[in-house]
C-alpha cells in the first residue's frame, strides 16, 4: 500500500520553502518599516467567532470534531480571529494597534478551484482603531509598498466601497439583489437580462455596470446618479483617500507617475463599485490587486474596511475601526517564477567535514562546529557515509555544489581542499 497524501493537500519541498520565505521575509520588513508587530492566532476557532458579522460562510470552513459541545472549525481567514483578540486581550493597549501576521487558513475545497486545494498561505495586515481616510491611505500605501518590494510591477489595484456598493443596490428588490450583484460582479449582461427587471431598474443596473473604470470616469458617472448622503459620504470619502494616494505616489502631480520611493511607473488604478469581496464584514473601502491578462487576473491580494466586526465581539453593538489586507502567497509565488527573482535552488552547504576513519568522528564535530560559529552564517555539514572513496565524497560533493571539503585525519587534524 501507498500512502497518498489527502486530495487538496500540498506538501513544500526545500526550494519551495526557499521561494515562500523569500517572499515572506521580503513582505515582513516591510510591515516591519512600517511599525507594525507580528501577531500569532490559534489555527482552531469556535465556529461562532469564524463566522461572526459575516465574516465566512459555514460551508468554506473546514469543520473539527466538537469539544465540550463547542463547534470548533480551521481558520479560513484571520480578520476575525484577530477582531477576537483585540476584544478579548488587548483591551488594556492604546490604538491604533498595527498588527501583522504570515499564516496558513484552510478552506472547504470547493469544486475545481484552486484543484482542490485546501490549505493557503497569506501575509496580511490589520490596522485597528484607526477611522479616517488617512488610515485608508496607509493600507493602500502599505500594500504598494509591499508589491514594490516584491519587484512586482505588472498589477492593477481595484478599488471599491462595500457602503456604496449595496446603497446603489437597494432599488432592487432583496430576492433579485443578490443575482443583480452576481451579474455585475461577473460583468455579465445576458444574467442582468434575465433577472426579469423592470425597465427602469434595468437600466440602473446597465448603469452599474459601467461603474467600473478609470477613477475620475466612475466618479463622473457616479454625480450623474441621485445618491443618499451615505451614500455621498462614501463618494467623498473615496474622492479624498484617491487624492491622498495619487500625492504620494505622484507628488508633483504631472508627468509619469511613480511607485513610493522608487523609479518605476506606478499601477494602474480602477475604480470598481460592482468590486464585492467574499466576506460581508466590510463597511467601507474595499480592494484587491490581480495580475494583468497575461498573467491570468491572479488575485495577489485583498482587504478593506470593517468598522462593525470587534463590536460584534464586544456584544454592545458598538462600532470600532478595522481596515486591513492579505497577500495570497501561492499566488505571488504564480507571480513571481517567471519573473526570476525568486531563488532557483536551495543554499548549497560551504563544507563537507569528512572523517578519514572512525576515530576521526568526534574531531570532525569539533570542526563543523567551529566552522559553524563564525558571525556570517556558514553551513558546513559532516560526511555521513562510512569507508567511501574520497574520489567518490569529491563527486557526491560537487553534486550538491559544496565548494569546501575538510578532510579530518586520525589524528584529529584538517586538510582543506578547495573544490572548483
Ligand atoms: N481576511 C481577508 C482580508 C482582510 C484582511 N483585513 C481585512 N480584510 C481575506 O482573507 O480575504
Amino acid at each position: 500500500m501507498t500512502y497518498q497524501p489527502p486530495a487538496g493537500a500540498r506538501d513544500l519541498l526545500p526550494l519551495d520553502v526557499a521561494q515562500k520565505y523569500w517572499i515572506e521575509n521580503r513582505l515582513e520588513q516591510v510591515f516591519q518599516r512600517w511599525g507594525y508587530h507580528r501577531i500569532i492566532t490559534s489555527t482552531v476557532e469556535r465556529m461562532d467567532t469564524l463566522m461572526a458579522g459575516g465574516a465566512i460562510d459555514q460551508e468554506a470552513v473546514i469543520e473539527l470534531q466538537p469539544v465540550a459541545g463547542k463547534r470548533l472549525g480551521l481558520r479560513p481567514e484571520l480578520t476575525a480571529s484577530i477582531a477576537r483578540t483585540a476584544v478579548t486581550r488587548l483591551a488594556r493597549v492604546t490604538y491604533p494597534q498595527r498588527l501583522y501576521y504570515n499564516a496558513n487558513v484552510f478552506r472547504q475545497a470547493t469544486q475545481g478551484s484552486h484543484g482542490g486545494q485546501q490549505e493557503f498561505y497569506q501575509a496580511g495586515v490589520e490596522l485597528l482603531g484607526a477611522g479616517a481616510t488617512v488610515a485608508d491611505a496607509e493600507i493602500v500605501l502599505l500594500l504598494l509598498d509591499c508589491l514594490h518590494s516584491l519587484a512586482l510591477d505588472s498589477w492593477c489595484l481595484i478599488l471599491g466601497d462595500a457602503q456604496l456598493t449595496q446603497a446603489l443596490l437597494t432599488p432592487f428588490a432583496p430576492d433579485q439583489r443578490q443575482a443583480v450583484r452576481q451579474a455585475l460582479a461577473a460583468l455579465d449582461r445576458v444574467a442582468l437580462d434575465g433577472i426579469g427587471l423592470s425597465p427602469d431598474l434595468h437600466r440602473h443596473a446597465l448603469h452599474l455596470l459601467d461603474l467600473r473604470g478609470h477613477p475620475e470616469d466612475v466618479l463622473q458617472a457616479l454625480g450623474q446618479l441621485a445618491l443618499e448622503a451615505e451614500a455621498e459620504t462614501a463618494v467623498e470619502r473615496l474622492k479624498s483617500l484617491i487624492a491622498l494616494v495619487r500625492d504620494v505616489i505622484n507628488p508633483g502631480g504631472e508627468g509619469q507617475r511613480l511607485a513610493p520611493g522608487s523609479q518605476r511607473p506606478a499601477p494602474a488604478l480602477t475604480l470598481d463599485l460592482s468590486l464585492i469581496q467574499p466576506f460581508d464584514y466590510y463597511t467601507g473601502l474595499v480592494f484587491e490587486v490581480v495580475t494583468g491578462p497575461e498573467q491570468g487576473c491572479q488575485v495577489l491580494g485583498q482587504g478593506g474596511r470593517y468598522d462593525h466586526l470587534l463590536g460584534v465581539f464586544q456584544g454592545q453593538g458598538q462600532g470600532f475601526p478595522g481596515i486591513g489586507f492579505v497577500l495570497n502567497i501561492e499566488a505571488l509565488h504564480q507571480a513571481l517564477l517567471p519573473t526570476g527573482y525568486l531563488p532557483q535552488d536551495t543554499p548549497p552547504s560551504d563544507w563537507l567535514v569528512v572523517p578519514t576513519a572512525p576515530q576521526a568522528a568526534a574531531a570532525a564535530f569539533t570542526y563543523a562546529q567551529t566552522l559553524r560559529a563564525s558571525a556570517s552564517l556558514v553551513r558546513a555539514e559532516v560526511h555521513l557515509a562510512d569507508g567511501e572513496s574520497p574520489a567518490t565524497t569529491r563527486v557526491l560533493a560537487r553534486q550538491r555544489r559544496i565548494s569546501r571539503i575538510a578532510w579530518i585525519g586520525p589524528d584529529g587534524l584538517p586538510e582543506i581542499e578547495a573544490l572548483n
